[in-house]
Order: C-alpha cells, then structure tokens, then sequence
C-alpha cells in the first residue's frame, strides 16, 4: 500500500512511522508512506497558505490553489490517477474498525491534513473521496488524526501483522471488550494470576476469557453487545452474570 500525506507539518510524521510494526511494515515493502509539504506548492511570494474567510469571521481558511497544484503534482507522480483522498476534518464519519478493515484494501491512499479552521470548500467538493473524523473532541489539526487512521489501516494490510496477531485480530471483531491479561509472575505484592490460567485446561481457559469479555462489555459497554452475535453459551453465561448480578 502506498500512503501520500499533504500536510503543513511533515516533520511532525517522522517519529510515528520510524518506530514498531508501521517500520516494520515499511521495511519490508508492505508500506510507502510519503508526506507532501502542501507550502511547497504555494504560488505567491510569501509561501501562504491561508487566507481569512470571504463573509468575515473568525479564524483563517486554507486557499485552495496550494492544495490543487499538489494534488496534480500527485496525480501526475501516480501515474495519472489517484487512490481515495481521505480528507481529515472535525465534521467528517467517525473512523472505526470497520473504515480501516476497508481502507486497508486500497492499494493507494492519499491524506489531507488541516489546520486553522480547515479547507476551502471548493477542495472538499472536487478532490474528496472520503471525510474522516476520530472523534468528537477539537484538536489543533489533521495531523494526529492523520497518523491514527494511518496506524489502524496498516495493521489490516496483509502481512504487516503477524499471522497469530491477525488471527487474535479476528476475536477483536467480535466486538467484545477484552478480556484481562496476565503475565509472570504468578504473585506480584501480594496479587495472584486466577488459577484457571494456570491449569492448563484450555477449553475452560478459553471459556473463562469469553466470560470475562462479556462480563467486562456488559459493565462497560453495554451497548457493544447489540452489534455481537451471542452463542448459545454465551447467552447462558450472560443469564448467569444477570442472575449473580441481580442477586
Ligand atoms: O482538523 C482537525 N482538527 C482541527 C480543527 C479543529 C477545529 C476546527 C473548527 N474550528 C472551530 C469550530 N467548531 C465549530 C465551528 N468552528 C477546524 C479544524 C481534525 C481532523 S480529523 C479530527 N477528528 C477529531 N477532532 C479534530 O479536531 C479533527
């Protein structure tokens, strides 16, 4: 998969992507990903970008001639035609396992990373395949955004997990919350690993997890179970938790 990020601040893309799976991934030519300063392709004499906003207001908008010029220099780099444009933006569809399970299909990705108070909309109307948000909190650009949904794609190319890794991957879809983990030492100041870890007996290891998916979904995220497809077993352990509960 090959990545393009337009972005006022490429420095801010190097640390992320020099480190663990994404470097990794990179290394082994699962995954390109190059950032593209848009101020590179400013026409005017002082380099800006931005402009204050036709209709007064505050803040300032990004002109759309820098990001234009950069998007043809892309297309033209690409071989005439471009993947999906995945502009970053407070208003756009929340990312969610799901967008990066179909992003990591894509053989080709460009992002555009804002700032001020985001695009001109002639940009949004005519270069824009998709709108992503992470969230509704307001940070101060597209590029922390961009580096979250650049992380969560990378993992669903295939390859860049390892094959237990994806394989556990998988259980992750079942839209669960996670069950606890443990490691040595057995007792730690006085806090024992559950014996039921230790036994060795992996059908009732792999039930005890799935009871502590459920039991730990229904406390924290009760609304999660209506997107899982419960088992049998599963229905009767969460009759169980009901009626311990409700005790
Ligand atoms: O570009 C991003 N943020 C920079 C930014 C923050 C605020 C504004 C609008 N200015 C204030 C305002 N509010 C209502 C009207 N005007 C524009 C751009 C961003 C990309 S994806 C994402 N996902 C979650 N949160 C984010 O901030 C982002």
């Amino acid at each position: 998969m090959k990545i393009d990020i337009l972005t006022l601040f490429p420095q801010m893309f190097e640390s992320p992507f020099d480190a663990s799976i994404i470097k990794r991934a990179i290394d082994k030519k699962l995954l390109e990903i190059n950032t593209i300063n848009i101020r590179d392709f400013s026409q005017n004499k002082h380099h800006t970008v931005d402009d204050t906003p036709f209709g007064g207001g505050a803040g300032m908008v990004m002109g759309p001639e820098p990001v234009f010029e950069c998007m043809d220099y892309l297309r033209e780099q690409r071989g005439g035609e471009l993947g999906r444009v995945i502009m970053m933006c407070p208003q756009g569809e929340p990312f969610s396992q799901g967008y990066a399970k179909e992003l990591g299909k894509e053989q080709h990705l460009v992002f555009l990373c804002g700032h001020y108070e985001g695009f001109d909309e002639r940009v949004r109307e005519t270069l824009v395949t998709d709108e992503i948000s992470i969230g509704d909190y307001v940070l101060t650009g597209g590029e922390l955004p961009a580096m979250v949904v650049v992380d969560a794609v990378a993992r669903m190319v295939p390859g860049v997990l390892g094959e237990a890794a994806s394989a556990e991957e998988d259980s992750f879809y079942n839209g669960l919350l996670e069950h606890p983990h443990y490691t040595k030492p057995r007792e730690y100041r006085g806090q024992v690993v559950p014996d039921i870890l230790l036994s060795g007996h992996h059908g009732n290891i792999r039930k005890w997890r799935r009871r502590q998916s459920l039991l730990r979904t229904i406390e924290r995220r009760p609304e999660l179970l209506t997107q899982v497809e419960l088992t049998k077993e599963d229905k009767a352990a969460l009759q169980e938790l009901l009626s311990y509960l409700q005790a």
